[in-house]
């Protein structure tokens, strides 16, 4: 198991000119395995590119696509067409093997529900996705991630002896101890009230504009886009919009018109 990391120290920023995450022609057909199955296009054709060290908030009325969205380009669903490429490296031709190393190692994931392991402490937890790769901490990484969150006192407790924001910014430390290309998250507010939000929200904007990080996250709620760089909005499996520098009032505005257009 990994040692936990002295504080004091400041994190290191990758550097490249690649999207972090760009996507080409992607479709997602649900249903389409027999003949008389209803079919449903969740994504239509969806072409997009996500730079680094940007943070994207991606929203959209419910059933638009924006969960298959994130699950195709993390690699934890297949498209039926289209290719993503993670870093440049173009996942659809990898062996299960390679798409799994490839989304311990350079794939981030934070879910709405937490998803840490019980029996581990939050320490456990955050390098447990090194420990699989069998590589040790960056030190210095490590150090500013675990001030980042704000949780150094707490390393040795379990997810149990954590309230549901300290479990979700265990859960995005975990998310980037591995500094991965990009950190999708997928609605990481929808379970906390408004402070916890804020701490996890200011946590990942932190990442972004501390560590050099790149952060994609599903969200519905117009204060949580409000800490994104940029705002891709989402209808029928389509990217119809984008808001840059987004307030709550200004991305509000746009969602209240996409739900006139979809209603
Ligand atoms: N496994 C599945 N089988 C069939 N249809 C599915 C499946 N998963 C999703 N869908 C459909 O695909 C469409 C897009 O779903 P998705 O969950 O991506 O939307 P979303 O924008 O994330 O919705 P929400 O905001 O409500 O979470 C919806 O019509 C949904 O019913």
């Amino acid at each position: 198991m990994c040692r936990e990391p002295r504080s004091g120290t400041v994190g290191i920023v990758q550097k490249s000119t690649t999207p972090a995450v760009h996507a080409t022609s992607l479709s997602k057909v649900y249903g389409a395995g027999s003949p008389g199955d209803v079919t449903v296009v969740a994504l239509d054709n969806v072409t997009v590119s996500f730079p680094r060290e940007r943070f994207t908030a991606i929203m959209g009325p419910s059933g638009s696509g924006k969960s298959t969205l994130l699950h195709c380009l993390a690699g934890l669903d297949k498209p039926t067409n289209g290719q993503v490429f993670i870093g440049g490296t173009e996942t659809s031709s990898l062996s299960d093997g390679r798409l799994t190393a490839l989304r311990r190692d350079r794939v981030g994931f934070v879910f709405q529900a937490f998803n840490l392991l019980p029996t581990l402490t939050a320490w456990e937890n955050i390098v447990l996705p090194l420990d699989l790769a069998g590589r040790r901490p960056d030190q210095a990484f490590a150090d500013a991630v675990i001030d980042g969150i704000g949780l150094r006192h707490r390393l040795g407790h379990k997810p149990s002896q954590l309230s549901g924001g300290q479990q979700q910014r265990v859960a995005c430390a975990r998310a980037l101890i591995t500094k991965p290309d990009v950190v999708f998250a997928d609605e990481p507010t929808g379970a906390l009230d408004s402070k916890s939000s804020a701490d996890v929200l200011g946590f990942l904007r932190r990442s972004v504009d501390e560590l050099g990080q790149t952060v994609v996250m599903v969200t519905h709620e117009p204060t949580a886009a409000a800490y994104a760089d940029r705002v891709l909005f989402f209808a029928d499996g389509r990217v119809v919009g984008e808001l840059t520098d987004p307030t709550a009032d200004r991305v509000l505005d746009r969602m209240k018109d996409l739900e006139k257009v979809v209603v």
